[in-house]
C-alpha cells in the first residue's frame, strides 16, 4: 500500500466541510493521521462519536502541533482567531489552507499572523449544502466540484502542487485566481443568490398574516427552491456578508437596477422586452448544463452548480 500524502492532517473546525473532508481523507487514506479540533465541547463529542478522526482536542493548538497539512474549515469571521491560536503550535513547513467562502477577508486576518515558515494557501472548495454541522457532511461532497486557491505572491509552487494533488484525491478540479477577483466572481454566483433567497423568504413571511398558511401549502418548486437557499447556517452567512461586503453591495447595485428595468417592463407592458430577457437567461442555464455542470443534491433534486466563468460581468475600468 502507498503511503499516505500527509502524515498528519489537522482539521479546525468540523460542520459540514470539515467532516466532509474528515471522511474522504479516511475513504481515500490521504492522511496517516487526523487530529480534529472545533470549538464547542459538544460538536466535538458527536466528532468522537462518528468516528471522524484518531485524536479530539477543543484546542486548536493541540490538533495542529505536529501536522504537515492544516485545514481551517470555520465561519469567516472567525479565521482570524483561529489563526492567532494556532500560529505558535505550527510545525514549520507545514501547509496551512481554509475553505472560507470569502478569500480576501480571510488573507488579511490569517497571513499576519501566521509564522513565515509555513505555506499559507488561501482555498474555496465550490462545494456545500443548506446543512451545517458534523453530522451533515459527507465524502463525496467535492466530487468533481471546483477547489479554487488564491495563491499570494511568495507561494511555493511546490506546496502549492502538493495541496492540489490532496483536492484531487477529493474528487475536485483546480483552480487559482486572485482573491479579488475571487470575491467578485463569488458575489455574484454565490452571495447574491443566497442573499436574494433569505429575502424572498422573509418577505413571504413577513406577509404570512395576510397569506395564512398558504406559503407553506401552495409553495411551488420555485419558492421551495429559495427556501432551501435561505435554510443555509446564519452564522456562515452573516460572516460571508460582512466579510465580502464590498464586492456584495456592487453586485447588489447591479442588481437592484436590472430589477428596476424589468419592474418597468411589467409596468408599461413591454413583452417584448421581458421574452428577450428570459430567452437570454434561458440559454445561460443551457450552456451551464451542456459545461456538464448539473448535479444531484442529497435530498433536493437537481441543482446547478455554480461556475466562476459561467456569468461574470464585464470588469469595472
Ligand atoms: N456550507 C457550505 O456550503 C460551504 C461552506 N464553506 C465555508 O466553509 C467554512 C465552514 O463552513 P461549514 O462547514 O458549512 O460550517 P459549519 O457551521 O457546519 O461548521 C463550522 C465549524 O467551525 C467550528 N468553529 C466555529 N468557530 C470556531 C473557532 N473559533 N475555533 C474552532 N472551531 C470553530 C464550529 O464548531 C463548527 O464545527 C465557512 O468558512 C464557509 O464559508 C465553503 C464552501 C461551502
Ligand atoms: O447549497 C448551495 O446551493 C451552495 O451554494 C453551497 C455553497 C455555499 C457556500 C459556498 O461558498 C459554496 C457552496
Amino acid at each position: 500500500m502507498s503511503a499516505p500524502l500527509f502524515e498528519k492532517i489537522a482539521l479546525v473546525g468540523i460542520g459540514l466541510i470539515g467532516s466532509s473532508l474528515a471522511r474522504v481523507i479516511r475513504r481515500e487514506r490521504l492522511a496517516g493521521e487526523i487530529a480534529i479540533a472545533t470549538r464547542s465541547p459538544a460538536t466535538l463529542a458527536r466528532a468522537e462519536e462518528l468516528g471522524l478522526g484518531d485524536s479530539y482536542s477543543t484546542e486548536a493548538a493541540t490538533a495542529v502541533a505536529n501536522a504537515d497539512l492544516v485545514i481551517v474549515s470555520v465561519p469567516v469571521g472567525s479565521s482570524g482567531a483561529v489563526a492567532a491560536e494556532i500560529a505558535p503550535a505550527l510545525k514549520p513547513g507545514a501547509i496551512v489552507t481554509d475553505v472560507g467562502s470569502t478569500k480576501r477577508s480571510v488573507i488579511a486576518q490569517m497571513q499576519p499572523l501566521l509564522p513565515g515558515n509555513v505555506h499559507f494557501i488561501p482555498g474555496h472548495p465550490l462545494a456545500g449544502t443548506e446543512k451545517s454541522g458534523p453530522d451533515a457532511g459527507f465524502a463525496d461532497l467535492f466530487e468533481n466540484r471546483w477547489c479554487i486557491f488564491t495563491p499570494l505572491p511568495d507561494t511555493d509552487p511546490q506546496a502549492l502542487e502538493r495541496l492540489s494533488e490532496f483536492w484531487r484525491r477529493c474528487g475536485a478540479n483546480i483552480d487559482t485566481m486572485d482573491a479579488d477577483h475571487h470575491d467578485m466572481v463569488l458575489a455574484i454566483v454565490s452571495h447574491l443568490p443566497h442573499i436574494i433567497a433569505y429575502n424572498i423568504v422573509g418577505t413571504a413571511d413577513d406577509l404570512e398574516t395576510v397569506t395564512k398558511s398558504e406559503v407553506i401549502k401552495y409553495s411551488a418548486s420555485g419558492f421551495r427552491d429559495f427556501t432551501r437557499l435561505a435554510a443555509s447556517d446564519p452564522t456562515m452567512w452573516r460572516d460571508v456578508c460582512l466579510h465580502n461586503k464590498d464586492a456584495i453591495l456592487e453586485m447588489l447595485a447591479r442588481f437592484s437596477e436590472d430589477l428596476a428595468s424589468l419592474q418597468r417592463a411589467i409596468r408599461w407592458g413591454d413583452g417584448e422586452k421581458l421574452f428577450d430577457m428570459f430567452t437570454r437567461t434561458r440559454a445561460v442555464r443551457r450552456s451551464i448544463i451542456d459545461a456538464g455542470q448539473e448535479i444531484d443534491v442529497p435530498d433536493f433534486g437537481r441543482q446547478v452548480v455554480e461556475h466562476p466563468g459561467a456569468v461574470m460581468p464585464a470588469a469595472k475600468s
